[in-house]
Order: structure tokens, then sequence, then C-alpha cells
């Protein structure tokens, strides 16, 4: 069995331990000014670490990642003012940090926000936390800030904030990147949809993602304070903040070195330049940025990337949610009562009553713009129903996530087939089974396309394989329904007739129930043990494919157009 995650980085674990190795050697080569610019870069690398956590990892655009160093900067600078130990400055930022975060993501990072809600929200963040430090003067200092004693021991400093740096960077790759929510993270970053249907609670995994980089930003901030000196309302403010944004694309996003690569860069940059160029600088920086997201799109690191990292993944026990449970529980594994799903103002689903047994095998036939698709949308929670419940093996899940339901037992595949570009056969499958469980059962030809293809890139498959692995993916999970989006279209008829006799295996195998919508009638009528002609939002006709097809009123809305 395949069991890696691919590809953030080459070896970047040891990678990070070498670069740190080296850089231990700087205080024995240059003098005390040039180890504290030196331990500065790194630690802005820090911060931008934590925002590629963020972005890099978890695709959240955030454009004030700055309060958070600002918070960490501010701690200390707080502590030494109240002439505390600085200690719980730390803590304290990092409580505050941790705290601000969560509540941001929590609003900015829910389903129906879009990228830039997230955007928006952390500069309008920003704004607001640079004037609360201009204007809470007897808390901050206002614009002269808040003034932390340099460090006594340059080298000593250097060495402490390395070792801090080393820490949060193996510890972040070793308890987030190679773990369960790395690959989730990738997941999402890939395809979101896909992730929601495998069970991955999107928001959740965004929000704590999110929370890390702020923490992580924090602790750059605290460490840097000393380095700083004097700490003013720009350390939390939007400048900084979009500065981290090219330290991050400049270096490569996504990859343990690129931050701390970009950050040397500027700050190394700016201090030859400053002479020269003045103001200019945030010019090129600029045009740096552009530049480097338009031909470098993973940064200066990205040049020297051979291989990158895999992450064993441990399969979890399978564990289905508890959700309100109705009453009469029966073998009836979904259920739907008076479902109405409108869309642009009219009902394409109009009240549908809708019932599916258990290792039942139902096809959902009927002219295009039916709402054939529309119903496994609104069951499977991609779309929210306006009116009527769902029941999903007796349990109401009717406005819950797809994640929700995916973790109930419901499973799904798309029309066009949804996967993860850039991973391989394995790679889903492994994905799948993190989500799942490792002791699913597939169709015999399933196993085999993952055994004889397993590093193959989905991108390198054909149209059957796709979809195949598609299926194979959404089994994974055991789930007590299946539905499929016309799993036939685009098959050669052998194709066809093998998924035929693989949903039958499958269904002998597991006692799962399947709903098919398909255009194909002789599949269907292989396939079906009931078949539902859906005709505006409406059931038209249900039962066998004979009884079905013989109907007047379906023949002449839609078996009459084939
Ligand atoms: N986002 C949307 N906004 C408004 N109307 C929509 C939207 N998506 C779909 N529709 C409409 O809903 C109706 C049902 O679409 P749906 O895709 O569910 O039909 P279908 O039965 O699956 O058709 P097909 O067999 O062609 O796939 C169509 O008339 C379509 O135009």
């Amino acid at each position: 069995m395949v069991t890696m995650m691919p590809k953030l980085m080459s070896n970047g674990g040891y990678t990070a331990v070498l670069g740190a190795s080296v850089l231990a050697l700087v205080p024995f080569l240059v003098g005390p000014f040039q180890v504290e610019l030196v331990a500065l870069a790194l630690l802005y690398g820090l911060f931008a670490f934590g925002l590629d956590v963020a972005w890099g990892r978890a695709g959240i655009v955030t454009i004030g990642q700055a309060i958070f160093f600002g918070c960490g900067a501010y701690g200390i600078g707080l502590a030494a003012k109240s002439d505390i130990w600085a200690g719980w400055g730390v803590l304290g930022a990092l409580a505050v940090s941790c705290i601000v975060a969560a509540a941001i993501g929590g609003a900015g990072l829910r389903r129906a926000s879009s990228p830039s809600t997230m955007a928006v929200l952390t500069l309008a963040m920003a704004l607001l936390a640079e004037k609360i430090a201009i204007t809470w003067v007897g808390v901050t200092g206002g614009s002269n800030g808040l003034f932390v004693a340099p460090p006594s021991d340059a080298n000593l400093y250097y060495w402490s904030a390395l070792a801090l740096i080393t820490l949060v960077v193996l510890a972040t790759k070793m308890c987030v990147f190679d773990r369960r929510l790395g690959n989730r993270l990738t997941a999402i970053r890939l395809n979101e949809q896909q992730a929601e249907h495998l069970g991955i609670g999107t928001h959740s995994t965004r929000v704590v993602a999110f929370v890390i980089g702020a923490a992580i930003a924090t602790l750059a901030g605290a460490m840097a304070a000393p380095l700083i000196t004097t700490v003013t309302p720009d350390r939390v403010g939007i400048l900084l903040s979009t500065q981290a944004l090219v330290w991050v694309a400049l270096g490569g996003r996504g990859t343990l070195v690129g931050p701390f690569a970009g950050a040397l860069v500027a700050v190394y940059g700016q201090d030859a330049l400053a002479g020269s160029v003045g103001d200019y600088y945030l010019l090129i920086l600029g045009v740096l940025f552009v530049l480097s997201v338009l031909f470098m799109p993973r940064g200066i690191v990205g040049l020297f990337e051979k291989g990158e990292y895999v992450a064993p993944i441990k399969p979890p026990d399978f564990r289905k949610p508890r959700l309100a449970q109705d009453t009469a529980t029966t073998d009836i594994c979904l259920e739907t009562r008076d479902l109405v799903v409108c869309m642009g103002g009219s009902a394409i689903i109009n009240k549908l009553d809708l019932s599916i047994r258990s290792s039942e095998i139902v096809c959902i036939i009927g002219p295009n713009g039916a709402g054939k698709s529309t119903m496994l949308n609104a069951i499977s929670g991609q779309l929210p129903s306006s009116n009527g419940t769902i029941l999903l093996r007796g349990s109401y899940v009717t406005g819950t996530s797809s994640s929700t339901r995916a973790r109930v037992g419901l499973s799904r595949t798309f029309q066009v087939p949804s996967l993860f570009p850039e991973l391989t056969v394995g790679d889903h499958m492994a994905l799948a089974r993190q989500e799942g469980s490792a002791c699913d059962v597939q169709p015999e030809r399933y196993r085999r396309l993952e055994q004889m293809r397993g590093d193959v890139p989905v991108g390198k498959l054909s149209l059957g394989e796709r979809r195949m692995l598609e299926i194979s993916m959404a089994l994974a999970r055991r789930p007590d329904l299946l539905l499929l989006d016309e799993p036939a279209a685009g098959l050669a008829r052998n194709e066809s007739e093998l998924l035929v006799e693989d949903l039958k295996e499958l269904r002998q195998g597991t006692g799962c129930a399947i709903v098919c919508v398909e255009h194909d009638m002789e599949l269907v009528r292989k396939l079906a043990d009931r078949v539902i002609c859906l005709h505006q939002g409406r059931i038209l006709k249900e039962g066998t494919m004979d009884q079905v097809s013989a109907d007047p009123d379906v023949r002449r809305s839609y078996l009459g157009q084939r």
C-alpha cells in the first residue's frame, strides 16, 4: 500500500538543520553589528515562515500578518516598561495573538467566504492595530513606541535566536507539515471541494493553520524586539505585512527555507541599497514580488529544488459523528422530505421526497436541466437546501457541511472527476484513507490501479482511470451511501460495462447504497434495481427500467429525446 504524501520540499528537515549549523558560525566570521543584522533577518524569516503556514500551506491570503509580529514585540516592550519578566510578555502576546487569530480566522474563513474576505479582514485589522498603537499612548507609547534594551551579548543573543528558529521550524515540520494536519492543508489547497467530500473540515483546518502562523509570528516579534530596540506602531502595520508577503514569494511559498532566504535577501538588499536608492527600494521590492510570482512561482528555493519531502500517514480509526437521531431508524439509508433547492430565484428541486434503502442501486434519469446534479449537490451538502429535510441513516444532516455528511457515511463523485492536481494515485489513496479507513473494500480493478499506477500523477491518467480513482477514494470511507454523477460519461462501451460490474461487486461486498445519475440507458438497465425519472425537480416516475421507460410522460419528456 502506498502511504506517502507529496512533496513540499527536498529533505526539508535536514536542510533546516544543516542551514542552522552553518549559520551558527556567523559570529566567528563577522562583527557584532553584522551578527545582529543577520539575527534580525532570520527572525523576519521566522515571521515570514509563520505567514507561509497560512499563505503557502493553507492558501489563506493575509495582508495583516504583522499584527501578530507586532503583538510579540509589544509584549516584550510592555514587559520591559512594567519591569516584569520578559516571559510573561511573550505568554501574554501569544495568548492575545491566538485569540485574535482565531476570531479573524473564524469570521473570515467560513465556507461562504471568498479568499478576498480574509485579505480585506486582515488588512482592516492591521490598519486598526496600527491606529490603536498610535493612539493608546499610555500603553504603547504612541508614535514614540516602547524602548527595549538591546542584547548585552550580541553573539549569545544570535545563537539563542537561531536555536529558537530551528526549534520552531523543526517542530512545525514534524508536528504540522508531516502529520495529518499538513496533509489536510495540502488537500484543501489543491482541491477544497474534494477535501470537503473526503470529510476534511476545511474551515476548522484553515483556522488552526492561521492560528499556528500567528503564534509563530508572535514568537518572532518577541525575539526581534531587543534587536529593534524601539517597538513602534509600524511593527503591526501594513508595510511590514506586505514586505513579509514579498519575502515569502521571493524565497518560495510552501518551503521550509524559502521564507528565510527571501527575508535574508530582502533585508540585506535593503541594507546594501538604502544609501543609493532610498525609498525606491520599496518599488524595487514590489517589482521583485511581481517578477517572482510570474516567473518563479516556487521562489529562490524552487530554483534548486529536485525532490520533495514525503510524509508517512497513519490511517486513523474510522469514527462517525453523532447527530440528532430520527425516531424511526430503519434500513432506509437516505431520505429527503419536501426537499426544495432554489437557485436564481426558481426552485430547481421542488418538494422532493426520496427514499433509498441500504444496498439498493437507484439510477436517476431525466432530461438536461431536470435538477439531477442539483439534487446530488444538495444531498451531499455542496448546495444548501431552501426547505425540507435530509436524513442519512436516520440522522438529520440538513444544513450540515459536506465534511460532516462524509463523516456520517456519504461519499460522492462528480461529473468531471474532482482530483488533486500534482498528486499521484498513491497520494490520493493515502489521503482518502487518512480521512477514512485503512481497511476499505475496493473492487479488484481499483486495487490493481493503485498497485500498478501508484506513482503516476493524476494528470497522466486516462479519463477511465481518473473516474476509477475518484470512486476508489470515495470508497475509502466505507460509505453507507455512494452518490455518482454520470460516472460513465466519456467512457468507452467496454469501460461502462466494467463499471457496472465494479458497482455490483461493491454493493455485494459492502452493502453500500448507490445513487447514480446517468444518461447511458444501457448502463442504467444493467445496473439499476430501481429507476427514478426526474423532471423539473420532481419525481415524474419511478420503478423498474421497464416500468419507467414504458411511461408515456417519461417517453415524452425524456426518452423521446434519446
Ligand atoms: N448556479 C446556478 N444558478 C442558477 N441556476 C442554476 C445554477 N446551476 C444550475 N442551474 C440550473 O438548474 C437547473 C438544473 O441543473 P442541473 O445541473 O441540476 O441539471 P441536470 O439534470 O443535472 O442536467 P444535466 O443532465 O444536463 O447534467 C438547470 O436549469 C440549470 O440551468
